[in-house]
Order: C-alpha cells, then sequence, then structure tokens
C-alpha cells in the first residue's frame, strides 16, 4: 500500500469504508499502470485458462483479481467473492466487510486497447460467506466501478448520490470532479449486441424494432446506436449523456438469464445507476430488488436513462 492516500477529497466517503475504498483506488493505480504498457510490457490479453462459468480468462483477468485480493487482505475485508474464482475466499477472518468484484471487466477488448474496467460491491460481512452476497442487491453499502480509459476514473454510490473522481497521473491519486452524476431523463442512443436479434424475447425485438424505424416509426425519431463490449465504458457513456443499454436473456443455450452476473456486475451497475435518477431492471423487476440465487449467477440487464427503462418495461409487461 502506497504511504500517501491513492483518493482525496474523501469527505463523501463514509470513514468506515474509506480503507476498502482506497485500497480498490491504490491496486486500480498500478492495474491502469500495467495496462497502458500495451504490448511493451506482459503479454496481458492471450488466454491462460477458463473460469467457473466457462468464459476465457485473460492473462489481465488473472492479475487484477490476484493484486485485489492481496491489497483487499488489510482493508477490514472478511469474505471476497470474485468473478475469477470458484468459492468466496476468507481474507481477514475478523474483517467487517464482503466485496464482489470483477477484477476486469470487457475482458475481449484487453489486446485492442479499447476501455476496460474494474467493478465492485460490498455489503456488511454476515458469517455466512455466501450468505453474505446472495441477499437483495439494495443491502450493498457501496457499488461502483473503476474505468480504465482515456483517463482512469472511479464512480461510485453509497447510498446518497453518485460520485465521479479522475485519476490525476502527476499526483497518482483520485480527485473528486463530481458529486452527484445524473444520467440525463431522456436520449436517443440505444446499446445492444444487435448480432442475438433472432435469439432474443418478443419484447426486446419490439422495442429494438422502433427504435431502428426512427422517425417513421411509433417512437417518432432517429436512434444511434453503441456497443463497446465493456460494461464499464457502456455505463460511463449512459452516466454522462444518456441512453439504454440491454443484455436480455436470449434463446442461446446458456443465456437463459442473459450473460451478466448478478453480484459481480448488474447489482453495482444498478446501484450506481439509481442514484444517479436512472432505471436498471430484468425487464420485470428492478435490478435492486432481487437477489443473486448463487455466486456465479446471472440476470438480465436493462438500464439507463429512466424514461427508456419504462418503455422496455412496459413491452414485457404487454407481452405478458
Ligand atoms: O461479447 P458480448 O456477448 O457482446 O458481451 C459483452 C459483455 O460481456 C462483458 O465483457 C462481460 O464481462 P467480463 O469481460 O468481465 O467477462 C461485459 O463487459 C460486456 O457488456
Ligand atoms: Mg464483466
Ligand atoms: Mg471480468
Amino acid at each position: 500500500m502506497p504511504s500517501q492516500p491513492s483518493v482525496i477529497s474523501p469527505d463523501l466517503i463514509p470513514a468506515e469504508l474509506y480503507p476498502v475504498i482506497n485500497a480498490l483506488c491504490a491496486v486500480s493505480i498500478d492495474v491502469a499502470a500495467v495496462i497502458a504498457k500495451g504490448p511493451l510490457g506482459q503479454s496481458l490479453g492471450s488466454q491462460v485458462g477458463e473460469n467457473t462459468d466457462g468464459d476465457a480468462q485473460k492473462a489481465l483477468d488473472v492479475l487484477a483479481d490476484e493484486m485485489f485480493e492481496g491489497a483487499l487482505r488489510e482493508a477490514n475485508v472478511r469474505w471476497y467473492a470474485s468473478e475469477e474464482q470458484e468459492t468466496v475466499l476468507t481474507l481477514d477472518p475478523a474483517g467487517k466487510y464482503a466485496l464482489a468484484i470483477d477484477p476486469l471487466d470487457g475482458s475481449s477488448n484487453i489486446d485492442v486497447n479499447v476501455s476496460i474496467g474494474t467493478i465492485f460491491s460490498v455489503f456488511d460481512a454476515k458469517d455466512e460467506a455466501e450468505a453474505s452476497f446472495l441477499r437483495p442487491a439494495r443491502e450493498q453499502l457501496t457499488g461502483g466501478y473503476i474505468l480504465y480509459g482515456p483517463s482512469c476514473c472511479l464512480v461510485v454510490t453509497f447510498g446518497s448520490g453518485t460520485q465521479q473522481y479522475v485519476l490525476d497521473p502527476d499526483t497518482k491519486q483520485f480527485v473528486l470532479v463530481e458529486k452527484a452524476m445524473s444520467v440525463p431523463a431522456t436520449s436517443k442512443e440505444f446499446a445492444i449486441n444487435a448480432s442475438n436479434y433472432r435469439h432474443w424475447s418478443k419484447p426486446v425485438r419490439t422495442y429494438i424494432d422502433e427504435c431502428l424505424a426512427g422517425k417513421e416509426g411509433p417512437r417518432g425519431k432517429d436512434f444511434n446506436m453503441r456497443w463497446v463490449g465493456s460494461l464499464v465504458a457502456e455505463t460511463h457513456r449512459i452516466l454522462t449523456r444518456g441512453g439504454i443499454f440491454l443484455y436480455p436473456r436470449d434463446g442461446r443455450p446458456g443465456y437463459e438469464n442473459g450473460r451478466l452476473r448478478m453480484i459481480y456486475e448488474c447489482a453495482p451497475i444498478a446501484f450506481v445507476i439509481e442514484q444517479a435518477q436512472g432505471g436498471a431492471t430484468d425487464g420485470e423487476t428492478p435490478i435492486l430488488d432481487l437477489a443473486a440465487d448463487t455466486l456465479h449467477g446471472r440476470t438480465p440487464l436493462i438500464f439507463g436513462s429512466a424514461e427508456k427503462v419504462a418503455a422496455v418495461a412496459a413491452h414485457h409487461e404487454l407481452s405478458e
């Protein structure tokens, strides 16, 4: 751990959680430096194995996981649940918190120099490891992400607004730049992996068909589309200029609940988005009212500008 604090302007960070956030920031400064070396450093994008979900594990997935696990041992974290680990690890038996992490989000973008990130979520630790995570997402104490993009930033909520901190490369510290982020209520942008169109359910197809119909369609305006392939980058764009993101369930084997994991990805992103006046649902229920039933369980995720999320939810209701 560096001698200087890794995140300054900490007045909005609850004192008890500061060591956790500070440790996450300290590691992310090192992760950002590793990423910035690109092909000058070690080969980060090569496949080194598979995780429990059968996803390809890249060298940087494993390295980032090891780096966060190591640093969080001294940050009052009792239970550590990682997308890259099969079971929950005990870090500090006396620790107060249970931390879930997607150490490296957007793995397919590692070797193409496109934005990637880290997503995290913290609960109070219970005596049982798994029970600390398999509970309503609304019980999170904090949730957020670090984006390794053209600039590196931390976006985080503690339940009273969503804040943004940016890493100053000169001082190597995260500095508060926005106290209360707000998702624009409406926008003309949607994000979905349209290559799966033929596998989608009727409500999702209907909604996207309406967007594609543009001015002449029922929504009466032209839309734009984006798909980065890194959830953190899509989230940051939507927090900044609005829009909607959809990773729905679809008809492919293994995609019955979509692709994204509840505790490592959907819950923290939903927390950040709701605290910025946006919406996040699985199509029927707000994500924050759901609980994962297994550690690596997935859920459909639809989030963004409140008005757009409501429109998709309405399609789901109509089709019931
Ligand atoms: O390749 P697809 O099916 O479009 O999926 C893209 C999604 O998968 C993810 O990369 C999954 O995250 P990981 O990289 O952590 O496995 C998301 O960041 C992204 O939104
Ligand atoms: Mg991910
Ligand atoms: Mg990942």
